[in-house]
């Protein structure tokens, strides 16, 4: 019996006496491994864990509040009450980070977006009372305009322009209410240039040496983020699109350069926005930088599938965890998704 040999060069006839042929077969059976499941698991290169979670949450004015949105079956505007009791219950699953967005008031809603810097508006309310409950728990906040611009950009409008300068001025007072406020993480949003670097160094000079930035770096012009905007009440209001300061979905070497300016200019971490259209761009930014690379399964994707689900067209339980493996797969550090609590459930299961 002559010693396997691997020669792709080499050619034979297939017949009983054939020992080996090109790519190794019968000695190379890829199917062995994945005979049992106590070897699937053995061999299994990612592992998804509630640990790779964050939980995107909506916070609502009011008390004992929930509102359905009704693009995102299954997902509750919560009022500030209920927020710390979902805050708590991510503990208990194990998701390590929650991250809040406010569903605001028509009335609060400004050309210059003055309720972001009020240190008492509702996200800021809310990650005070988390903080207050003392939990192993991150909490992140958006950093951007778009809930609180009456006319729903993440910047300030002058004109028909979304002026960079003054935005970033407007977005490190939003910083600051809401690093005081007990912020964790700042997850800046609004992809202006410049940002990273302002807000670090006013975090700097005020003493939040400890505050961490996750930076949306590099966040597409998407259709997916429609159900999010009906979730933070701007769908109606925004004037035109986002593709002044949004990413084109055709570029990925400029995704590079965007995360290496947010790393360069003090970014913790980075997210590619959305996740799943998109994992091509997580993986080439994971594998570049190295760095905590997190990736947002948004509103849209989550719509896409709980609709399906709905129907009966996907299996709810497999198709979500498979969804969400692939984010690994791709080299993302963890998920923002507004699954979590399910499948955090179901992987403690
Ligand atoms: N800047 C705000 C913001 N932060 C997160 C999302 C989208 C999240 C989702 O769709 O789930 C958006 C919407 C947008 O940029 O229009
Ligand atoms: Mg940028």
């Amino acid at each position: 019996m002559s010693s396997r040999t691997r020669s792709s060069t080499r050619t034979t006839t297939p017949g009983p006496e054939t020992e080996t042929l090109s790519g190794g077969f019968p000695a190379i059976r890829m199917r062995r491994n994945r005979k049992a499941s106590w070897s699937r698991r053995l061999v299994a290169e990612h592992q998804l864990s509630p640990a790779d979670l964050i939980w995107p949450m909506f916070v609502v004015d009011g008390a004992a509040l929930r509102t359905p949105v009704a693009s995102m079956p299954g997902v509750e505007r919560l009022s500030v009450d209920l927020i710390v009791e979902a805050a708590k219950h991510a503990v208990d699953l194990g998701i390590p980070a929650i991250a809040l967005f406010p569903f605001t008031d028509p009335k609060k809603r400004s050309e210059d977006a003055a309720e972001a810097f009020n240190p008492d508006n509702l996200v800021c309310r809310a990650t005070r009372a988390i903080k207050a409950a003392n939990l192993d728990l991150g909490v992140i906040l958006d950093v951007a305009l778009d809930p609180y611009t009456s006319h729903g950009h993440d910047g300030l409008l002058v004109g028909d322009e979304i002026v960079n300068d003054e935005t970033n001025a407007a977005l490190v007072k939003q910083s600051l209410v809401q690093a005081e406020a007990g912020a964790d993480v700042l997850a800046p949003s609004d992809m202006m240039d410049g940002r990273i670097g302002v807000i670090r160094s006013a975090l700097e000079g005020k003493g939040f040496k400890n505050t961490q930035i996750m930076s949306y770096a590099a966040k597409y012009a998407s259709a997916f983020y429609g159900p999010f905007r009906d979730a933070v009440g701007s769908s109606g209001l925004l004037k035109g699109d986002k593709r002044t300061y949004q990413m084109n979905p055709a570029n990925t070497e400029e995704a590079l350069r965007e995360v290496a300016i947010d790393l360069d200019e003090g970014a913790d971490m980075v997210m590619v926005k959305p996740g799943m259209p998109y994992l091509d761009v997580v993986r080439r930014v994971s594998e570049t930088f190295g760095v905590p690379t997190f990736a947002y399964q948004v509103s849209g994707e989550y719509a896409m599938l709980a609709a399906a689900f709905e129907k009966g067209w996907l299996d709810p339980d497999k198709t979500m965890l498979e969804s969400l493996l692939a984010f690994k797969r791709a080299g993302a550090s963890g998920v923002l998704t507004y699954f979590a609590p399910k499948a955090a459930r179901l992987l403690a299961e």
